[in-house]
Protein backbone atom coordinates (compact mmCIF):
# COMPACT_ATOMS: atom_id res chain seq x y z
CA UNK A 1 0.00 0.00 0.00
CA UNK A 2 1.43 3.64 -0.85
CA UNK A 3 1.85 5.47 2.06
CA UNK A 4 0.16 8.69 2.98
CA UNK A 5 0.93 12.11 3.05
CA UNK A 6 -0.40 12.54 6.67
CA UNK A 7 1.96 8.78 7.50
CA UNK A 8 5.00 10.77 5.81
CA UNK A 9 4.36 13.92 7.93
CA UNK A 10 3.72 12.51 11.16
CA UNK A 11 6.75 10.48 11.06
CA UNK A 12 8.73 13.36 10.14
CA UNK A 13 6.67 15.29 12.88
CA UNK A 14 8.55 12.76 15.71
CA UNK A 15 12.37 13.45 15.00
CA UNK A 16 14.35 15.47 16.74
CA UNK A 17 15.85 18.02 14.59
CA UNK A 18 18.79 19.62 16.92
CA UNK A 19 22.15 18.46 17.97
CA UNK A 20 22.81 15.59 20.61
CA UNK A 21 24.43 17.17 23.46
CA UNK A 22 24.91 16.06 27.01
CA UNK A 23 21.51 14.28 26.52
CA UNK A 24 20.28 17.63 25.40
CA UNK A 25 18.63 18.05 21.73
CA UNK A 26 20.05 21.92 21.19
CA UNK A 27 20.35 24.23 18.60
CA UNK A 28 23.57 24.86 16.55
CA UNK A 29 25.52 27.79 18.10
CA UNK A 30 25.40 29.42 15.18
CA UNK A 31 21.78 28.57 15.06
CA UNK A 32 22.05 27.35 11.10
CA UNK A 33 19.92 24.47 9.78
CA UNK A 34 20.39 22.36 6.86
CA UNK A 35 17.80 21.17 4.51
CA UNK A 36 17.22 17.03 3.97
CA UNK A 37 15.76 16.28 0.56
CA UNK A 38 13.38 13.93 -0.70
CA UNK A 39 15.61 11.99 -3.99
CA UNK A 40 12.53 10.92 -5.51
CA UNK A 41 11.10 14.26 -5.48
CA UNK A 42 13.53 16.54 -4.34
CA UNK A 43 11.43 17.94 -1.99
CA UNK A 44 12.89 19.04 1.13
CA UNK A 45 11.62 16.86 4.11
CA UNK A 46 13.10 18.11 7.03
CA UNK A 47 15.59 21.02 8.21
CA UNK A 48 18.10 19.98 10.97
CA UNK A 49 20.20 22.14 13.18
CA UNK A 50 23.54 22.44 11.56
CA UNK A 51 26.48 21.97 13.48
CA UNK A 52 29.88 23.66 13.51
CA UNK A 53 33.04 23.62 15.41
CA UNK A 54 31.90 25.11 18.06
CA UNK A 55 29.25 22.82 18.04
CA UNK A 56 31.61 20.09 17.72
CA UNK A 57 33.89 20.56 20.64
CA UNK A 58 30.95 20.69 22.95
CA UNK A 59 30.61 17.00 21.75
CA UNK A 60 33.54 15.60 22.81
CA UNK A 61 33.60 17.54 26.01
CA UNK A 62 30.22 15.70 27.10
CA UNK A 63 32.13 12.67 25.52
CA UNK A 64 34.91 13.13 27.37
CA UNK A 65 33.56 13.74 30.64
CA UNK A 66 31.22 10.88 30.51
CA UNK A 67 33.67 8.29 29.91
CA UNK A 68 34.83 7.58 32.99
CA UNK A 69 31.59 6.86 34.64
CA UNK A 70 30.26 5.12 31.44
CA UNK A 71 33.33 2.73 31.29
CA UNK A 72 32.70 1.48 35.09
CA UNK A 73 29.15 0.62 34.25
CA UNK A 74 28.69 -3.32 34.54
CA UNK A 75 28.78 -4.79 31.19
CA UNK A 76 25.80 -6.56 31.53
CA UNK A 77 23.78 -3.07 31.94
CA UNK A 78 25.57 -1.55 29.11
CA UNK A 79 24.03 -4.93 27.31
CA UNK A 80 20.98 -4.22 28.51
CA UNK A 81 20.65 -1.34 27.23
CA UNK A 82 21.31 -2.50 23.41
CA UNK A 83 18.95 -5.45 23.79
CA UNK A 84 16.07 -2.70 24.83
CA UNK A 85 17.13 -0.41 22.21
CA UNK A 86 17.07 -3.62 19.85
CA UNK A 87 13.28 -4.14 21.19
CA UNK A 88 12.57 -0.70 20.53
CA UNK A 89 13.87 -0.46 17.17
CA UNK A 90 12.32 -4.04 16.31
CA UNK A 91 9.01 -2.22 17.82
CA UNK A 92 9.47 0.97 15.51
CA UNK A 93 10.64 -0.84 12.64
CA UNK A 94 7.64 0.51 9.94
CA UNK A 95 8.68 4.13 11.03
CA UNK A 96 12.67 3.52 11.16
CA UNK A 97 11.86 1.78 7.35
CA UNK A 98 9.84 4.71 6.04
CA UNK A 99 11.88 7.18 7.26
CA UNK A 100 14.68 5.60 5.39
CA UNK A 101 12.76 5.40 2.26
CA UNK A 102 11.87 8.77 2.09
CA UNK A 103 15.60 10.27 3.16
CA UNK A 104 17.20 8.05 1.22
CA UNK A 105 15.17 6.42 -1.46
CA UNK A 106 15.28 2.67 -1.43
CA UNK A 107 11.89 0.99 -1.75
CA UNK A 108 10.27 -0.04 1.62
CA UNK A 109 10.57 -3.72 1.18
CA UNK A 110 14.45 -3.10 1.37
CA UNK A 111 14.34 -1.23 4.41
CA UNK A 112 12.23 -2.97 6.34
CA UNK A 113 15.26 -5.29 5.49
CA UNK A 114 17.97 -3.02 6.74
CA UNK A 115 15.99 -2.51 10.08
CA UNK A 116 16.41 -6.23 10.77
CA UNK A 117 19.96 -5.81 10.05
CA UNK A 118 20.50 -2.65 11.85
CA UNK A 119 18.42 -3.96 14.86
CA UNK A 120 20.72 -6.80 15.13
CA UNK A 121 23.60 -5.28 15.47
CA UNK A 122 22.25 -3.90 19.05
CA UNK A 123 21.17 -7.38 19.61
CA UNK A 124 24.52 -9.37 18.86
CA UNK A 125 25.95 -7.01 20.34
CA UNK A 126 24.38 -6.65 23.59
CA UNK A 127 25.41 -10.37 23.72
CA UNK A 128 28.94 -9.14 23.53
CA UNK A 129 29.12 -6.83 25.93
CA UNK A 130 29.87 -9.43 28.69
CA UNK A 131 32.13 -11.03 27.05
CA UNK A 132 35.39 -8.70 26.20
CA UNK A 133 37.29 -11.39 28.74
CA UNK A 134 41.44 -10.71 28.82
CA UNK A 135 43.36 -14.06 30.08
CA UNK A 136 45.60 -14.82 32.87
CA UNK A 137 48.76 -17.13 32.47
CA UNK A 138 51.66 -18.65 33.40
CA UNK A 139 54.86 -17.64 31.77
CA UNK A 140 56.98 -19.75 30.03
CA UNK A 141 59.50 -20.26 32.22
CA UNK A 142 57.32 -20.18 35.06
CA UNK A 143 58.57 -16.58 37.04
CA UNK A 144 56.06 -14.88 36.81
CA UNK A 145 52.34 -14.67 36.20
CA UNK A 146 50.84 -12.73 33.22
CA UNK A 147 47.28 -10.92 33.12
CA UNK A 148 45.98 -9.24 29.88
CA UNK A 149 43.33 -7.01 30.57
CA UNK A 150 40.56 -5.42 27.68
CA UNK A 151 39.40 -1.96 28.60
CA UNK A 152 37.43 0.80 26.33
CA UNK A 153 39.74 2.80 24.02
CA UNK A 154 37.97 6.02 25.14
CA UNK A 155 35.55 8.59 23.54
CA UNK A 156 35.40 8.14 20.12
CA UNK A 157 34.16 10.06 16.37
CA UNK A 158 32.11 7.79 14.51
CA UNK A 159 31.25 9.50 11.01
CA UNK A 160 29.00 7.43 8.77
CA UNK A 161 27.90 7.34 5.25
CA UNK A 162 24.53 7.76 3.45
CA UNK A 163 23.96 5.24 2.20
CA UNK A 164 22.74 2.57 4.81
CA UNK A 165 21.32 5.19 7.14
CA UNK A 166 20.24 3.09 10.26
CA UNK A 167 22.57 -0.03 9.88
CA UNK A 168 26.12 1.75 9.33
CA UNK A 169 25.27 3.62 12.82
CA UNK A 170 23.82 0.96 14.53
CA UNK A 171 27.50 -1.37 13.67
CA UNK A 172 29.58 1.54 15.10
CA UNK A 173 27.77 2.60 17.90
CA UNK A 174 26.54 -0.90 19.44
CA UNK A 175 29.68 -2.30 19.77
CA UNK A 176 31.31 1.10 21.38
CA UNK A 177 28.54 1.26 23.83
CA UNK A 178 29.47 -2.61 25.04
CA UNK A 179 32.95 -1.97 24.87
CA UNK A 180 32.42 1.10 27.15
CA UNK A 181 33.04 3.90 24.92
CA UNK A 182 31.24 7.27 24.54
CA UNK A 183 31.11 8.93 21.39
CA UNK A 184 30.59 11.48 18.59
CA UNK A 185 28.49 10.93 15.73
CA UNK A 186 28.57 12.54 12.35
CA UNK A 187 26.16 11.46 10.58
CA UNK A 188 25.82 11.85 6.94
CA UNK A 189 24.40 14.86 5.71
CA UNK A 190 22.03 13.43 3.08
CA UNK A 191 20.75 10.93 5.34
CA UNK A 192 21.09 12.44 9.27
CA UNK A 193 17.27 11.65 9.88
CA UNK A 194 17.31 7.74 10.91
CA UNK A 195 20.40 8.76 13.22
CA UNK A 196 18.05 11.10 14.93
CA UNK A 197 15.61 8.98 15.43
CA UNK A 198 17.95 6.14 16.85
CA UNK A 199 19.23 8.10 19.20
CA UNK A 200 16.29 9.42 20.32
CA UNK A 201 15.27 5.55 21.10
CA UNK A 202 19.25 5.42 22.60
CA UNK A 203 18.50 7.93 25.37
CA UNK A 204 14.55 6.13 26.17
CA UNK A 205 16.59 2.64 26.10
CA UNK A 206 18.53 4.45 29.15
CA UNK A 207 21.93 5.26 27.75
CA UNK A 208 23.47 8.03 29.94
CA UNK A 209 23.63 11.65 28.59
CA UNK A 210 27.57 12.25 27.41
CA UNK A 211 28.00 8.68 26.02
CA UNK A 212 26.59 9.73 22.72
CA UNK A 213 26.02 12.40 20.96
CA UNK A 214 25.06 13.58 17.65
CA UNK A 215 26.03 16.68 15.21
CA UNK A 216 24.82 16.33 11.99
CA UNK A 217 26.44 19.06 9.59
CA UNK A 218 26.52 20.40 6.06
CA UNK A 219 30.42 21.47 7.09
CA UNK A 220 31.70 17.98 7.30
CA UNK A 221 35.50 18.65 7.65
CA UNK A 222 35.78 21.90 9.33
CA UNK A 223 33.23 20.34 12.54
CA UNK A 224 35.09 16.93 12.75
CA UNK A 225 39.06 18.33 11.74
CA UNK A 226 39.97 19.73 15.23
CA UNK A 227 38.21 16.64 17.17
CA UNK A 228 40.43 14.40 15.14
CA UNK A 229 43.37 16.47 15.96
CA UNK A 230 42.47 16.82 19.71
CA UNK A 231 43.98 14.60 22.31
CA UNK A 232 41.22 13.98 24.05
CA UNK A 233 39.65 11.85 21.04
CA UNK A 234 41.09 8.01 20.97
CA UNK A 235 39.47 6.33 17.84
CA UNK A 236 38.12 7.23 14.60
CA UNK A 237 35.71 4.85 12.84
CA UNK A 238 35.06 6.02 9.70
CA UNK A 239 32.33 4.54 6.62
CA UNK A 240 32.58 6.02 3.19
CA UNK A 241 34.60 6.58 0.13
CA UNK A 242 38.31 5.66 -0.11
CA UNK A 243 39.05 9.01 -0.75
CA UNK A 244 37.96 10.83 2.16
CA UNK A 245 39.10 7.91 4.23
CA UNK A 246 43.03 8.65 2.71
CA UNK A 247 42.67 12.56 4.06
CA UNK A 248 41.29 11.30 7.35
CA UNK A 249 43.89 8.68 8.44
CA UNK A 250 46.46 11.53 7.24
CA UNK A 251 44.57 13.88 9.91
CA UNK A 252 44.34 10.90 12.20
CA UNK A 253 48.12 10.11 12.42
CA UNK A 254 48.85 13.30 13.70
CA UNK A 255 47.93 12.16 17.06
CA UNK A 256 48.31 8.53 16.40
CA UNK A 257 44.83 7.90 16.94
CA UNK A 258 43.59 4.52 16.07
CA UNK A 259 41.56 4.32 13.61
CA UNK A 260 38.81 1.86 10.96
CA UNK A 261 38.11 2.65 8.04
CA UNK A 262 35.31 0.74 5.95
CA UNK A 263 36.08 2.28 2.81
CA UNK A 264 35.03 1.82 -0.80
CA UNK A 265 34.71 -1.73 -3.14
CA UNK A 266 34.83 -2.97 -6.77
CA UNK A 267 33.76 -6.30 -6.29
CA UNK A 268 34.15 -9.01 -8.77
CA UNK A 269 31.35 -11.56 -9.55
CA UNK A 270 32.54 -14.50 -11.07
CA UNK A 271 30.12 -16.99 -12.70
CA UNK A 272 32.44 -20.09 -14.10
CA UNK A 273 31.25 -22.46 -16.95
CA UNK A 274 29.95 -25.31 -14.22
CA UNK A 275 28.08 -22.94 -12.24
CA UNK A 276 24.24 -23.07 -11.97
CA UNK A 277 23.30 -20.03 -14.00
CA UNK A 278 19.67 -19.73 -12.45
CA UNK A 279 21.48 -19.59 -8.85
CA UNK A 280 24.03 -16.85 -10.90
CA UNK A 281 21.59 -15.12 -11.81
CA UNK A 282 19.42 -14.81 -8.53
CA UNK A 283 22.95 -13.79 -6.18
CA UNK A 284 23.34 -11.54 -9.44
CA UNK A 285 19.95 -9.27 -8.84
CA UNK A 286 21.14 -9.40 -5.39
CA UNK A 287 24.90 -8.18 -5.49
CA UNK A 288 24.15 -5.80 -7.91
CA UNK A 289 20.53 -4.06 -7.23
CA UNK A 290 20.70 -4.47 -3.64
CA UNK A 291 20.34 -0.68 -2.47
CA UNK A 292 20.37 0.80 -6.41
CA UNK A 293 23.58 -0.50 -6.60
CA UNK A 294 24.54 1.94 -4.06
CA UNK A 295 26.75 -0.36 -1.62
CA UNK A 296 29.97 -0.79 -0.92
CA UNK A 297 29.27 -4.41 -1.66
CA UNK A 298 27.67 -3.99 -4.94
CA UNK A 299 28.85 -6.38 -7.55
CA UNK A 300 31.00 -3.85 -10.02
CA UNK A 301 31.94 -6.16 -12.81
CA UNK A 302 30.77 -9.47 -13.80
CA UNK A 303 33.44 -11.58 -14.77
CA UNK A 304 31.72 -14.64 -16.93
CA UNK A 305 33.18 -16.92 -18.56
CA UNK A 306 33.16 -16.98 -22.28
CA UNK A 307 31.09 -20.12 -23.22
CA UNK A 308 28.15 -19.04 -20.63
CA UNK A 309 28.40 -15.27 -21.24
CA UNK A 310 25.70 -14.70 -23.55
CA UNK A 311 23.05 -17.12 -22.04
CA UNK A 312 23.77 -15.35 -18.41
CA UNK A 313 23.63 -11.94 -20.06
CA UNK A 314 20.26 -13.01 -21.36
CA UNK A 315 18.73 -14.87 -17.79
CA UNK A 316 20.23 -11.42 -15.87
CA UNK A 317 17.99 -9.05 -18.55
CA UNK A 318 14.92 -10.77 -18.52
CA UNK A 319 15.13 -10.46 -14.51
CA UNK A 320 16.31 -6.81 -14.30
CA UNK A 321 13.47 -5.85 -16.73
CA UNK A 322 10.86 -6.69 -14.26
CA UNK A 323 13.11 -4.25 -12.19
CA UNK A 324 10.22 -1.01 -11.85
CA UNK A 325 11.39 2.08 -11.06
CA UNK A 326 9.60 4.09 -8.61
CA UNK A 327 9.47 6.31 -5.24
CA UNK A 328 10.35 3.77 -2.59
CA UNK A 329 6.90 3.97 -1.37
CA UNK A 330 5.16 2.77 -3.84
CA UNK A 331 4.41 -0.96 -3.60
CA UNK A 332 5.36 -1.58 -7.40
CA UNK A 333 8.78 -0.02 -6.61
CA UNK A 334 11.93 -2.51 -6.98
CA UNK A 335 14.31 0.20 -7.45
CA UNK A 336 14.28 3.85 -6.13
CA UNK A 337 16.28 6.68 -6.96
CA UNK A 338 19.92 7.58 -6.36
CA UNK A 339 20.97 9.83 -4.04
CA UNK A 340 21.52 12.98 -5.84
CA UNK A 341 22.20 14.54 -9.62
CA UNK A 342 25.43 14.40 -8.88
CA UNK A 343 25.87 10.62 -8.11
CA UNK A 344 23.10 9.82 -11.13
CA UNK A 345 25.56 12.03 -13.61
CA UNK A 346 28.45 10.22 -12.91
CA UNK A 347 26.73 6.54 -13.24
CA UNK A 348 25.57 8.10 -17.09
CA UNK A 349 29.30 9.42 -17.42
CA UNK A 350 30.60 5.73 -16.43
CA UNK A 351 28.07 4.23 -18.49
CA UNK A 352 28.60 6.63 -21.88
CA UNK A 353 32.37 6.36 -21.79
CA UNK A 354 31.54 2.22 -21.87
CA UNK A 355 29.41 2.41 -24.60
CA UNK A 356 32.00 4.93 -26.35
CA UNK A 357 34.73 2.51 -25.73
CA UNK A 358 32.76 -0.61 -27.78
CA UNK A 359 30.26 -2.25 -25.09
CA UNK A 360 26.74 -3.02 -26.10
CA UNK A 361 23.58 -1.70 -23.59
CA UNK A 362 22.13 -5.29 -23.12
CA UNK A 363 19.30 -3.44 -21.49
CA UNK A 364 18.60 0.41 -20.49
CA UNK A 365 21.67 2.80 -20.14
CA UNK A 366 19.79 6.17 -19.43
CA UNK A 367 18.76 8.17 -16.41
CA UNK A 368 15.08 7.91 -16.37
CA UNK A 369 12.87 10.88 -17.38
CA UNK A 370 10.90 12.87 -14.66
CA UNK A 371 11.44 13.94 -11.16
CA UNK A 372 13.73 12.27 -9.04
CA UNK A 373 17.39 10.96 -9.88
CA UNK A 374 16.22 7.16 -11.16
CA UNK A 375 18.82 5.56 -13.23
CA UNK A 376 17.58 2.73 -15.50
CA UNK A 377 18.38 -1.40 -14.57
CA UNK A 378 21.65 -1.84 -16.77
CA UNK A 379 23.32 -4.25 -18.41
CA UNK A 380 26.26 -3.93 -20.51
CA UNK A 381 27.75 -6.59 -22.66
CA UNK A 382 31.40 -6.91 -24.09
CA UNK A 383 33.17 -4.54 -22.16
CA UNK A 384 36.86 -4.18 -22.66
CA UNK A 385 40.04 -4.17 -20.01
CA UNK A 386 41.01 -1.17 -19.14
CA UNK A 387 37.28 0.46 -19.19
CA UNK A 388 37.07 3.47 -16.38
CA UNK A 389 33.46 1.49 -15.33
CA UNK A 390 36.19 -1.84 -14.41
CA UNK A 391 38.04 0.44 -12.24
CA UNK A 392 35.69 3.01 -10.61
CA UNK A 393 32.76 2.07 -8.22
CA UNK A 394 29.40 2.84 -10.35
CA UNK A 395 27.32 2.89 -6.85
CA UNK A 396 24.02 2.66 -9.53
CA UNK A 397 22.14 -0.12 -11.24
CA UNK A 398 24.40 -1.04 -13.92
CA UNK A 399 26.03 -4.31 -14.76
CA UNK A 400 29.17 -4.68 -16.85
CA UNK A 401 29.90 -7.75 -18.17
CA UNK A 402 33.58 -9.04 -19.42
CA UNK A 403 34.32 -12.77 -20.36
CA UNK A 404 37.47 -14.89 -19.24
CA UNK A 405 38.72 -18.54 -20.76
CA UNK A 406 40.64 -19.91 -17.33
CA UNK A 407 40.98 -19.82 -14.26
CA UNK A 408 44.08 -18.07 -13.61
CA UNK A 409 42.75 -15.09 -15.94
CA UNK A 410 39.32 -14.67 -13.87
CA UNK A 411 41.34 -14.15 -10.70
CA UNK A 412 43.70 -12.29 -12.65
CA UNK A 413 41.06 -10.09 -13.40
CA UNK A 414 38.92 -10.15 -10.63
CA UNK A 415 42.65 -9.16 -8.83
CA UNK A 416 43.23 -6.00 -10.78
CA UNK A 417 41.99 -3.06 -8.66
CA UNK A 418 43.31 -1.30 -5.54
CA UNK A 419 39.49 -2.05 -3.59
CA UNK A 420 39.71 -5.38 -1.78
CA UNK A 421 36.53 -5.32 0.01
CA UNK A 422 34.30 -8.83 -1.63
CA UNK A 423 34.33 -10.84 -4.18
CA UNK A 424 31.47 -13.46 -5.09
CA UNK A 425 32.45 -17.15 -6.57
CA UNK A 426 29.79 -18.92 -8.27
CA UNK A 427 30.47 -22.32 -9.22
CA UNK A 428 29.79 -25.97 -8.42
CA UNK A 429 32.69 -27.07 -7.66
CA UNK A 430 33.93 -27.08 -4.18
CA UNK A 431 37.65 -27.02 -4.70
CA UNK A 432 37.55 -24.38 -7.11
CA UNK A 433 35.22 -22.55 -4.30
CA UNK A 434 38.47 -23.13 -1.72
CA UNK A 435 41.11 -22.12 -4.62
CA UNK A 436 38.92 -18.56 -5.09
CA UNK A 437 39.00 -18.18 -1.37
CA UNK A 438 42.74 -18.58 -1.34
CA UNK A 439 43.71 -16.54 -4.52
CA UNK A 440 41.22 -13.35 -4.16
CA UNK A 441 42.47 -10.55 -2.38
CA UNK A 442 39.11 -9.79 -0.91
CA UNK A 443 37.93 -9.57 2.62
CA UNK A 444 35.27 -11.28 2.09
CA UNK A 445 33.53 -14.23 -0.44
CA UNK A 446 30.34 -14.65 -1.55
CA UNK A 447 30.33 -18.54 -2.43
CA UNK A 448 27.32 -19.57 -4.61
CA UNK A 449 25.85 -16.29 -2.51
CA UNK A 450 25.11 -12.68 -3.62
CA UNK A 451 24.99 -10.89 -0.14
CA UNK A 452 26.50 -12.36 2.84
CA UNK A 453 26.22 -9.57 5.60
CA UNK A 454 25.94 -10.83 8.75
CA UNK A 455 26.18 -8.93 12.54
CA UNK A 456 27.58 -12.28 13.42
CA UNK A 457 29.94 -12.22 10.75
CA UNK A 458 33.59 -9.89 10.53
CA UNK A 459 32.71 -7.15 7.64
CA UNK A 460 35.85 -5.51 6.19
CA UNK A 461 38.18 -5.02 3.51
CA UNK A 462 41.75 -5.40 2.74
CA UNK A 463 44.00 -2.95 0.19
CA UNK A 464 42.09 0.18 -0.13
CA UNK A 465 38.91 -1.35 1.07
CA UNK A 466 39.90 -0.07 3.99
CA UNK A 467 41.24 -1.29 8.02
CA UNK A 468 39.23 -3.28 10.56
CA UNK A 469 36.16 -4.77 11.09
CA UNK A 470 33.10 -4.24 12.04
CA UNK A 471 30.27 -7.27 13.69
CA UNK A 472 31.34 -10.72 14.40
CA UNK A 473 33.71 -11.79 17.38
CA UNK A 474 35.92 -9.19 16.09
CA UNK A 475 33.72 -5.49 16.12
CA UNK A 476 34.12 -5.14 20.01
CA UNK A 477 38.11 -5.37 19.73
CA UNK A 478 38.01 -2.19 17.47
CA UNK A 479 36.43 -0.42 20.53
CA UNK A 480 39.08 -2.23 23.11
CA UNK A 481 42.64 -1.83 23.61
CA UNK A 482 44.79 -4.80 25.59
CA UNK A 483 46.65 -3.77 28.50
CA UNK A 484 49.08 -6.33 29.87
CA UNK A 485 50.09 -6.48 33.49
CA UNK A 486 53.11 -8.90 34.77
CA UNK A 487 52.99 -10.03 38.32
CA UNK A 488 56.29 -11.27 39.89
CA UNK A 489 56.37 -15.03 41.13
CA UNK A 490 54.05 -15.35 43.61
CA UNK A 491 56.34 -18.23 44.97
CA UNK A 492 59.45 -16.12 45.65
CA UNK A 493 60.19 -15.58 48.87
N1 LIG B 1 33.21 -0.62 3.47
C1 LIG B 1 32.05 -0.31 4.00
O1 LIG B 1 31.61 -0.89 4.99
C2 LIG B 1 31.20 0.78 3.41
C3 LIG B 1 29.86 0.88 3.81
C4 LIG B 1 29.08 1.90 3.25
C5 LIG B 1 29.63 2.78 2.32
N2 LIG B 1 30.93 2.65 1.97
C6 LIG B 1 31.51 3.56 0.97
O2 LIG B 1 31.03 4.88 1.18
C7 LIG B 1 30.97 5.59 -0.04
C8 LIG B 1 29.60 6.22 -0.17
O3 LIG B 1 29.31 6.98 0.93
P1 LIG B 1 29.50 8.56 0.95
O4 LIG B 1 29.26 9.14 -0.41
O5 LIG B 1 28.69 9.06 2.09
O6 LIG B 1 31.06 8.70 1.25
P2 LIG B 1 31.88 10.00 1.64
O7 LIG B 1 33.28 9.57 1.84
O8 LIG B 1 31.63 11.11 0.71
O9 LIG B 1 31.23 10.44 3.02
C9 LIG B 1 31.18 9.58 4.13
C10 LIG B 1 31.00 10.41 5.38
O10 LIG B 1 32.15 11.22 5.55
C11 LIG B 1 31.77 12.58 5.69
N3 LIG B 1 32.86 13.41 5.19
C12 LIG B 1 33.11 13.80 3.93
N4 LIG B 1 34.21 14.57 3.90
C13 LIG B 1 34.69 14.64 5.17
C14 LIG B 1 35.80 15.28 5.80
N5 LIG B 1 36.67 16.00 5.10
N6 LIG B 1 35.96 15.13 7.13
C15 LIG B 1 35.10 14.39 7.86
N7 LIG B 1 34.03 13.77 7.33
C16 LIG B 1 33.82 13.88 5.99
C17 LIG B 1 30.46 12.68 4.93
O11 LIG B 1 29.73 13.81 5.36
C18 LIG B 1 29.81 11.37 5.34
O12 LIG B 1 29.26 11.46 6.63
C19 LIG B 1 31.24 4.56 -1.11
O13 LIG B 1 32.58 4.67 -1.52
C20 LIG B 1 31.00 3.24 -0.39
O14 LIG B 1 31.67 2.15 -0.95
C21 LIG B 1 31.73 1.69 2.49
O1 LIG C 1 27.62 -0.14 1.70
C1 LIG C 1 28.16 -1.01 2.33
C2 LIG C 1 27.57 -1.73 3.50
C3 LIG C 1 26.78 -2.88 3.03
C4 LIG C 1 26.50 -3.91 4.08
O2 LIG C 1 26.77 -3.74 5.28
O3 LIG C 1 25.98 -4.93 3.68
Amino acid sequence: MTTTIEQETELLAAVPTGLLINGEWRDAASGKTFDVEDPATGKVLLSIADAGPEDGAAALDAAAAAQESWAKVPPRERGEILRRAFDMVTERAEDFALLMTLEMGKPLAEARGEVTYGAEFLRWFSEEAVRAFGRYSVSPDGKSRLLVAKKPVGPCLLITPWNFPLAMATRKIAPAVAAGCTMVLKSANLTPLTSQLFAAVMQEAGLPAGVLNVIPTSTAGATTGPLIKDSRLRKLSFTGSTEVGRRLLADASENVLRTSMELGGNAPFLVFEDADLDAAVTGAMAAKLRNMGEACTAANRFIVHESVAGEFAEKFAAKMKEMTTARGTEPESKVGPLIDAKSRDKVHELVSDALASGAKAVLGGAPVEGPGYFYQPTILSGVSEGTRILSEEIFGPVAPIITFSSEDEAVRLANNTEYGLVAYVFTKDINRGIRMGEKLETGMLGLNAGVISNAAAPFGGVKQSGLGREGGLEGIEEYLYTQYIGIADPYAS
